[in-house]
């Protein structure tokens, strides 16, 4: 080979090594960029990643704080309301509390209502009913125009807090002092009035001969009225007693007209049309009957409270004007207090304590087996001892018959209303100021969570499988919390002689070959429509 040529080989060769090393160097390269690229993408992703996962975790926080705080301030759930009337128009006008019962099972246990220019919570569950009306700031009554132009922010019932918080605690000693309550030295004294009265029924019911058909509602409402009177007015009263039948009548006519009159509660321009003029001025008149038979028992009393001693039985007027004496205040314990106190004392005790017996006695007529074994039962532990407040707790069956009547128709449907004094946190809810809290007791009492098959008439639902009374939650007749009915026991007492004493010695039988009408009239309470039954002596 010429030393030309392999030159030329020479620099071939160089040439293809160099670029051979090129190639290996560029390629390493672009294995380098693309690595780089990758573990770059990878940063990238891992960033996006990052970020979104933030984004994610930020968002979901936020959401379930807004939820939270929306829940916390959240406006209750509730039906749209028209503006003025609410939802004033779909109530059923006859039975409210039905009408409220199926908006609580579309809404649930709390829901908000607007009814006329009142804006109402509506509570339909036990356990949350009592969680609200234990709390200072749901204790207040809504300013309803008619009930506060005829309680005129005295009494106790519709009474401002200051005053209630002082009357009620006058009324809860007065009747622990005067034997309406668990354990009081003076039990059996009331015991023995409210036998008395319970003995002018049977009386009346001995004066037909074996059998007598009657309508008990006046003779209940005698009796009831006639205990209270003698509690609170000092007054005992004789058949016949023509001062009973005009306080009688008149309460009665009283508590007609606050029903007829309740749509002025709700849109109080309505005062104004002459329908409504006409029912506020009778209802004035009527409020004023009852002061003016008041008013003499209080001079009564006035006259003679001077000689009266600690260990006497005294009646709620003296009870009132020993306070007077002892706290030394005329601004609560003056004279129109006092009327308006005993007004509210009586009117709360009469219509619930007389309807509720008067539907006992429905139930009894139509479920012959209960009467029997209520009867049985009485005839089994009293044998032939006189009937005694304490003997109801040997007497679980009969105390099931008269709770069970007390839930299937509960007397005060849609409890008393209370009243928001502040906002008030509850659970997850807020009920605000100002709003009308109404207590669904229909709806509790008829809740198919606690109660099975609630529609049925069944007192063994109160029993525990031996036959023992059972003091069920979802019970509340009386409502519940501090402002709840401060005359349970006095009411206890007055049905239990009164249904345990007529049961004992009446068989009682629907007139109408066995058929007993339980459709209800609702006003102020539910009461049973006018209807006789038979009572037969045993
Ligand atoms: C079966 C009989 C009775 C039933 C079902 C009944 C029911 C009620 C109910 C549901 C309340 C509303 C409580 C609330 O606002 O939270 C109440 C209040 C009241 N009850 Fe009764 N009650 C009965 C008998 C009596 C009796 C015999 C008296 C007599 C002293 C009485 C006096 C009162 C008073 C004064 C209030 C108002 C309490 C207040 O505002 O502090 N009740 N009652």
């Amino acid at each position: 080979m010429r030393d030309v040529d392999k030159h030329i080989d020479l620099c071939k060769l160089h040439r293809n090594l160099r670029e051979t090393k090129n190639d290996v160097r560029y390629k390493i390269t672009n294995v380098c960029f693309s690595t780089n690229r990758v573990i770059y993408k990878i940063k990238i992703k891992h960033k996006m990643l990052t970020t979104a996962l933030f984004v994610a975790v930020a968002t979901t926080a936020l959401f379930l704080l807004c939820i939270y705080i929306h829940r916390k301030t959240a406006s209750l759930p509730g039906p749209w309301n028209l503006p003025i009337l609410g939802c004033l128009h779909k109530l059923d006008t006859k039975l409210p509390y039905l009408t409220l019962t199926e908006l609580a099972q579309k809404y649930g246990p709390i829901y908000s209502i607007k009814l006329g220019l009142l804006e109402a919570v509506v509570i339909s569950d036990a356990k949350l009913l009592k969680k609200i009306l234990v709390k200072d700031e749901a204790l207040g009554r809504p300013p309803m125009y008619v009930f506060s132009g005829v309680f005129k922010g005295k009494g106790i019932a519709y009474a401002p807090m200051h005053l209630w918080r002082d009357q009620r605690k006058f009324v809860s000693n007065f009747l622990r002092t005067s034997g309406a309550a668990k354990f009081s030295s003076k039990k059996k004294t009331l015991e023995n009035i409210i036998k008395k009265y319970v003995e002018e029924f049977m009386e009346l019911l001995n004066s037909q001969g074996e059998k007598t058909n009657l309508n008990p509602s006046e003779a209940i409402g005698n009796y009831v009225i006639s205990v209270a009177s003698t509690m609170f007015l000092g007054k005992s009263f004789n058949r016949g007693d023509k001062i009973r039948k005009t306080l009688l009548d008149s309460y009665d006519k009283v508590t007609k007209l606050l029903a007829v009159g309740g749509p002025i509660n709700f849109l109080p321009f309505l005062r104004f049309l002459p329908q409504y003029k006409h029912t506020i001025s009778s209802l004035t008149k009527y409020v004023e009957d009852v002061h003016h038979i008041q008013n003499q028992c209080i001079e009564m009393a006035e006259k003679c409270s001077s000689n009266n001693s600690e260990d006497e039985y005294l009646n709620l007027i003296e009870a009132f004007f020993q306070q007077k004496l002892k706290c030394d205040s005329e601004e609560i314990y003056n004279t129109e207090q006092l009327q308006f106190l005993l007004f509210d004392v009586f009117g709360a005790s009469i219509e619930t304590t007389s309807n509720t017996l008067f539907w006992i006695l429905l139930y009894l007529a139509k479920y012959q087996n209960v009467q029997n074994k209520v009867r049985n039962e009485l005839n089994n532990v009293l044998q032939n001892k006189s009937l005694q407040m304490e003997d109801l707790q040997n007497l679980p069956y009969t105390h099931a018959t008269i709770s069970e009547v007390s839930r299937i128709r509960t007397v005060v449907p849609l409890g008393f209303p209370h009243y928001a004094l502040e906002d008030i946190q509850i659970e997850n809810f807020k009920i605000p100021k100002g709003s009308m809290i109404l207590s669904l007791l229909w709806a509790i009492h008829m809740d198919q969570k606690f109660w099975k098959n609630p529609e049925e008439f069944s007192p063994d639902r109160f029993l525990d499988d031996e036959g023992r009374f059972l003091q069920l939650e979802a019970f509340l007749p009386f409502q519940t919390g501090k402002r709840m009915c401060v005359g349970e026991e006095l009411g206890k007492m007055m049905m239990f002689l009164f249904v345990a004493t007529v049961v004992k010695n009446f068989k009682i039988e629907a007139c109408n070959s066995g058929d007993v009408d339980f459709s209800p009239i609702c006003g102020l309470t539910l009461l049973p429509k006018p209807q006789e039954l038979v009572f037969i002596k045993i």
